[in-house]
């Protein structure tokens, strides 16, 4: 008889000790694996130690008391199954690069960054591929869950996506568990699309909230910005399937409607007329559509698809039009087809 993934203790090593990090960590801890977190600050890392507790970033959330924080990256990778990266996007090639000599051969790298290669507009596939080289495992960990919620135990559905598939099944058998559900897939291209376009869409969905411009404005605004994440996907070679799920529709309907998403909430501080300097230091963590709304435009016009939620995005983003100018740009649009082009094959 099979053995039951839940009778299987692993080693598991969390990179990156920001919000979802820690909550990824202390769902894994909470599951029985024996699983560390690595933080690059000292004081954090000592402080999350001692209380138990990830104060500046899941402020009140009582970890479990067999998670172990370090900051020293070769003694959280000593003898681990796998390896689970939760740094932001910025800062994905550096942290991969830095674990690469302490990996233990076997061990899968798996990671839950949603974005790009800042710069190049790599995905983060690519990205790991190139620097861990062709034999190691990867998957990607995406999908509608704010990272708050995870840490209280509230119910959460996500999907790993991954090139081995017993490595993808390790990686889901680990996150899943009473009060969450780890789906599986091998698309590591849509996933990885729909979770940073997501985040740029959520900016335009905030940007029409935070102008009040009503419930018909954000569901218009949601609906037509899946239709540029299909599109893309169709041009870069995803399934449509995967952006009909959790990596893409759930977290687009997620992070465009709820207020624990930083992106709307940066979306809703520039309809209100706040300057992006001054919502970003008030929201006080990572904002990946800042990056990724560059990044999502770069794949766009290399594909020669026109994405224009997006590029209104983009350029409010950029300080080169208002957000009312953006919806003007929105609503000036010519007429035409809901649908071009066939999108599902
Ligand atoms: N929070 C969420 O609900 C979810 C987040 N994600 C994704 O997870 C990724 C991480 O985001 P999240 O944890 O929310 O971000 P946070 O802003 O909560 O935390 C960022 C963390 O990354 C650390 N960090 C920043 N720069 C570096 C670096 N150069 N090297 C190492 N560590 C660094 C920060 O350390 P320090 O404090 O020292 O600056 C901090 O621990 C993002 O791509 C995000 O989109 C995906 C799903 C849900
Ligand atoms: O990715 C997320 C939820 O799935 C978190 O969204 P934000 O980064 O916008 O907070």
């Amino acid at each position: 008889m099979a053995s039951d993934p839940s009778d299987i203790r692993l080693s598991v090593a969390v990179l990156g000790a920001g919000s979802w990090g820690t909550a990824l960590a202390a769902l894994i801890a909470r599951h029985g694996h024996d699983t560390v977190l690595w933080g690059r600050d000292a004081a954090a890392v000592d402080a999350l130690n001692a209380s138990h507790e990830n104060a500046r970033y899941l402020p009140g959330v009582q970890l479990p008391a067999s998670l172990r924080a370090t900051h020293d990256l070769s003694d959280a990778l000593r003898g681990c199954d796998l390896v689970l990266v939760v740094v932001p996007s910025h800062a994905f090639a550096a942290t991969l690069r830095a674990l690469a000599p302490f990996r233990p051969a076997g061990a899968g790298v798996a990671w839950a960054t949603k974005g790009f290669e800042p710069g190049s507009g790599r995905f983060l596939h690519e990205v790991a591929g190139e620097v861990l080289g062709g034999d190691v495992p990867l998957a990607v960990v995406t999908g509608p869950s704010f990272a708050k919620e995870v840490a209280q135990g509230l119910p959460t559905a996500l999907t790993v996506h991954g090139d081995s598939p017993e490595f993808t099944q390790q990686v889901a058998d680990v996150l899943h568990g009473p009060a969450f559900r780890a789906y599986t897939g091998e698309d590591m291209l849509g996933a990885e699309l729909g979770g940073a376009m997501k985040n740029v869409l959520a900016v335009a969905t905030g940007v029409a909230d935070g102008m009040q411009l009503g419930l018909n404005a954000r569901a218009g605004m949601i609906t037509r910005g899946l239709n540029e994440m299909l599109r893309l996907n169709a041009a870069i070679g995803g399934k449509a399937e995967t952006l009909m799920g959790l990596a893409g529709l759930g977290d687009l309907v997620l992070t465009c409607t709820g207020d624990l998403s930083r992106n709307r909430r940066l979306g809703l501080a520039l309809g209100r007329g706040q300057q992006l300097g001054d919502a970003v230091r008030e929201i006080g963590q990572v904002v990946e559509s800042i990056q990724t709304a560059d990044e999502v435009m770069r794949q766009a016009d290399r594909h020669g698809i026109e994405l224009p939620i997006s590029a209104a995005v983009q350029a409010v983003l950029h300080g080169d039009i208002t957000p009312a100018e953006g919806l003007q740009r929105l609503l000036a649009r010519d007429q035409k087809p809901e649908y071009p082009e066939a999108l599902f094959r």
